[in-house]
């Protein structure tokens, strides 16, 4: 399987996990590992080494082949989102930051002026800068000439489980991009990752549907391979759609036979 490019890094995943709202960090860890992940990201708050029942970095940082990549989630504007970036890269080491602001806790939807100013900066600084944002071609196209290496279209609402409901817009984005597009958010089932797969996304990030799942762990495992699967599919040539039935085999030769 063809590795997944950000910046100078390369996954063989394409899946990545989000590490919130699950029951407790054991229930996160087993998940992460076995999902195979390789990139998960982590808000700033749980980077917190002073109080180990908070911290997610230590206990992720055990797991070998794992690349953080902190968020800036809490940021309503490029100002708090730049400073936050700045802090994570310090705590942890890591090149990523996941540019998330969102202004309206009611609707969490990205701000996309907010968005689109706080990558410029952290492109320029050297940042690799994964920015979720509504999916809006001419934002996602914007964002990829200041430097971002990625873009990350929502399926829809953080945490709304309503599943790929931007799906022609994020073909839209597929279709323009010259990096990788990534559905972020709103992803209920392993099916729907796979049809972002087979779509075009060169990755999925989710992380309610693993987090509240009965058994997180099983469904991070079923996530894998949906998106290794829609990845596959998608390689091997998906049939064209055909508005009327097209026969699978030609009914003369039948015909002929019974003669
Ligand atoms: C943790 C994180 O980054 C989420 O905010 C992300 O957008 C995933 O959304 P879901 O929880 O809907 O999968």
């Amino acid at each position: 399987m063809d590795s997944l490019r950000l910046g100078t890094y390369t996954f063989s995943s394409r899946l990545i996990l989000g590490t919130g709202k699950f029951s407790s960090t054991s229930a996160m860890i087993k998940a992460v590992r076995a999902s195979g992940t390789q990139l998960v990201t982590v808000a700033l708050r749980r980077f917190n080494r002073e109080q180990a029942e908070d911290d997610l970095f230590g206990p992720l940082s055990e797991i070998e082949g794992l690349t953080l990549m902190p968020n800036t989630s809490g940021a309503a504007t490029a100002k708090e989102a730049i400073k936050a970036a700045h802090i994570a890269r310090e705590l942890s080491g890591s090149p990523f930051i996941k540019v998330e602001i969102h202004p309206n806790p009611h609707h969490l939807m990205p701000d996309p002026i907010e968005t689109w100013e706080a990558c410029k900066i952290l492109a320029a600084e050297g940042f690799i800068v994964m920015p979720y944002i509504p999916a809006d071609p001419v934002l996602a196209k914007r964002l990829e000439e200041v430097g971002c290496s990625s873009v990350m279209p929502l399926g829809s609402a953080i945490g709304s489980g309503q599943g790929l409901s931007t799906a022609e817009m994020v073909k839209i984005i597929i279709r323009e991009s010259s990096v990788p597009v990534i559905v972020d958010a709103g992803l209920r089932s392993p099916s729907e990752a796979c049809a972002a797969m087979e779509m075009g996304c060169e990755a999925v990030l989710v992380n309610s549907a693993v987090a509240v799942a009965r058994d997180p762990a099983a469904m991070a495992l079923a996530f894998a391979k949906a998106v290794e699967a829609g990845f596959e599919a998608r390689n091997a040539g998906l049939m064209p759609r055909s508005g009327s039935a097209v026969a699978t085999s030609p009914l003369t030769s039948f015909l002929g036979a019974t003669r």
